[in-house]
């Protein structure tokens, strides 16, 4: 053969290359949603944008509501429309139920051994059935509700001491995301999140509660339970979330790394997310996410060993942590799920309920009208000489909207979690091959001009001319998700959430600072599975109740 025919068959062959690329593909995956074409290898993982929600979203306009992406080598499915997302979580339940997970979800729940990150199978749905039938029922939610009353109330009362102290309140200016994540907030947010909604409501004793803890250091009346061992998990739960946190920012992209200090700063627990090219890791940050387990693993085994004594001596109380032990054996609970369970409730109920009252908060300053309208209603329902309480809630109607439309345009998990196939189905004609990640794009769902009006307008309103149920029961709204996976913290979630709102409204008015115009401030997210936003709100407090003691906190002991 010569030169010239050589050249010809080499030419051929090429042109074959990607005939034959779409056949193997076909082979192997059958027929996939279109999508951005992916490079060798690395897929479209150098093309997706750090804001995925956002990314998704523009590309879904270009290739259609169900589109496959690649991110690495394995195929990601994301759907965008309400119709869509309720043949995933829906007609599809089953089979997609069950998750991807990373090297560093695999490693933090031990391959699953706790819910979040568990496959859908015997374990799942026997901790699924624990949460639903012991942990989260309405009794159990109830009986912890002081609680909540006594952390948001110390938020209050905190935020009170910072506007009426001179000197504290620089250029009138108080930034509420600092304020209820990080800084000064780092106490408060130890009040607010994690040691309310983790702490006293699901794992630790009362007691490690900062205030508890000051009480301890500057003598006070209660004696502790076991001092010393109280003052070492306070700091040790501390040092566990502030170990994940620097890890798990330091093992991420470019992309986290630059925004890791800032997210420290702000609170961010532990499974923060990470940017999809992290995820292709090397060995260095293996063994980095390995190590981060250890101090979070021994912490718990310590708060365990304390809760073991305590119920041998004062009997079982409300706490998520003692429920696990009291059930352990009735439904036959490892160490590592009992673990696991109980860092679960820390990751998921803590920055999800933060994030969202922060993206209320810069609705609310860049929206006077609603603001007053739910003072308004504040007013009228509890009136100004006495405290907001969770039973007011039933009354409050405008505020229960104002929650929901708030979680409509900000989902905290704007893709939710990441759900796997773990059979093939059909979607739209389209192959859902076994083993494909399924994303639903909440947050895209949620702003489709098909199935809003005005979807970009912040407008309460809409929940009270239509009763939408936002916790799974109607496809157009799913900040928690839908099916079998849908969260179990949902009520608690939106309690919390509507508490802090209705406090923070109730106790102050909020205006954006001098200088300042609603258009200016940024509503961009962060990247990653959670999203705070980019830019921390600032917000100008002024108290607008009459009497000083009704921004005392409520204390209770349990
Ligand atoms: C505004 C607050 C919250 C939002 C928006 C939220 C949202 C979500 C979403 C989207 C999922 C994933 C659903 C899926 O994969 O299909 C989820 C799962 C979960 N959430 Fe929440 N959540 C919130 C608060 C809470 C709280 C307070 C707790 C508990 C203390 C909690 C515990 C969980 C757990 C354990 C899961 C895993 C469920 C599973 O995999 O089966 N969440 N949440």
């Amino acid at each position: 053969m010569d030169a010239a025919s050589l050249l010809s068959v080499a030419l051929a062959l090429a042109a074959l290359i990607p005939i034959l690329l779409f056949l193997l593909n076909r082979l192997l995956y059958g027929k996939l949603p279109p999508g951005p074409r992916p490079r060798p290898v690395v897929g479209n993982l150098f093309d997706v944008q750090p804001v995925r929600c956002r990314c998704y979203q523009e590309w879904a306009r270009k290739y259609g509501p169900i589109m496959t992406v690649w991110l690495g080598s394995e195929p990601t499915v994301v759907v965008s429309t309400a119709e869509l997302a309720k043949e995933v979580l829906k007609t599809h339940d089953q089979s997609l139920a069950d998750r991807q997970r990373d090297r560093s979800s695999e490693r933090f729940s031990r391959g699953g051994m706790d819910l979040i990150w568990a496959d859908y199978g015997a374990h799942y749905i026997k901790v699924r059935k624990l949460c639903n039938l012991e942990l989260f029922t309405p009794r159990r939610l109830e009986a912890l509700r002081p609680i909540r009353e006594d952390e948001v109330t110390a938020m209050v009362e905190s935020i009170y001491t910072t506007v009426t102290t001179p000197g504290k309140y620089e250029n009138g200016n108080l930034s509420v995301g600092l304020l209820l994540i990080g800084t000064r907030g780092f106490q408060i947010a130890q009040g607010l999140c994690l040691y309310h909604v983790s702490q006293k409501n699901c794992a630790y004793f009362p007691t490690y509660s900062p205030r508890r803890q000051r009480r301890e250091a500057l003598g006070g009346k209660e004696p502790p339970l076991d001092g010393g061992l109280q003052q070492h998990h306070a700091s040790g739960v501390r040092e566990a979330v502030r170990e994940r946190r620097r890890r798990a920012g330091r093992a991420g992209s470019r992309v986290q790394v630059d925004r890791d200090q800032r997210n420290q700063d702000r609170g961010v627990a532990l499974h923060r997310a990470v940017h999809p090219v992290a995820q292709v890791a090397g060995p260095r940050r293996r063994a980095d996410l390995q190590g981060a387990r250890r101090p979070a693993r021994r912490l718990t085994v310590k708060i365990m060993d304390e809760h073991a004594k305590a119920l041998k001596e004062r009997g079982a109380q409300q706490h998520f942590v003692d429920a696990l032990f009291t059930l352990r054996d009735k439904y036959d609970l490892s160490d590592d799920t009992v673990i696991g369970l109980l860092w679960d409730m820390i990751t998921a109920g803590t920055d999800t309920t933060v994030i969202s009252v922060e993206w209320a908060m810069a609705e609310l300053v860049k929206n006077p009208r609603v603001q007053e309208k739910v003072q308004e209603e504040l007013d009228r329902v509890v009136g100004r000489d006495r405290v907001l309480l969770e039973t007011d809630f039933p009354n409050l109607p405008y505020l229960q909207a104002l929650v929901k439309e708030s979680l409509r345009l900000h989902p905290p998990t704007p893709l939710m979690l990441p759900h796997k196939a773990s059979s093939s189905v059909k979607i739209a004609g389209y192959d859902i091959p076994k083993g494909a990640n399924v994303i639903v794009n909440v947050w895209a769902v949620a702003r489709d001009p098909n199935v809003w009006d005005n979807p970009l307008e912040f407008r309460p309103e809409r929940f009270l001319q239509e009763n939408i149920d936002i916790k799974g029961a109607d496809f157009r709204v799913l900040p928690f998700g839908a099916g079998r996976r849908v969260c179990p913290g949902a009520q608690l979630g939106i309690n919390l959430v509507a508490s802090m709102i209705g406090h923070l409204l109730h106790n102050f008015s909020w205006r954006l600072p001098e200088g300042t115009r609603p258009e200016d401030v940024e509503m961009m997210e962060t990247p990653g599975l959670v999203t705070f936003m980019a830019t921390p709100l600032k917000a100008v407090a002024t108290p607008r109740l009459d009497k000083e003691e009704l921004y005392r906190r409520v204390p209770y002991e349990m």
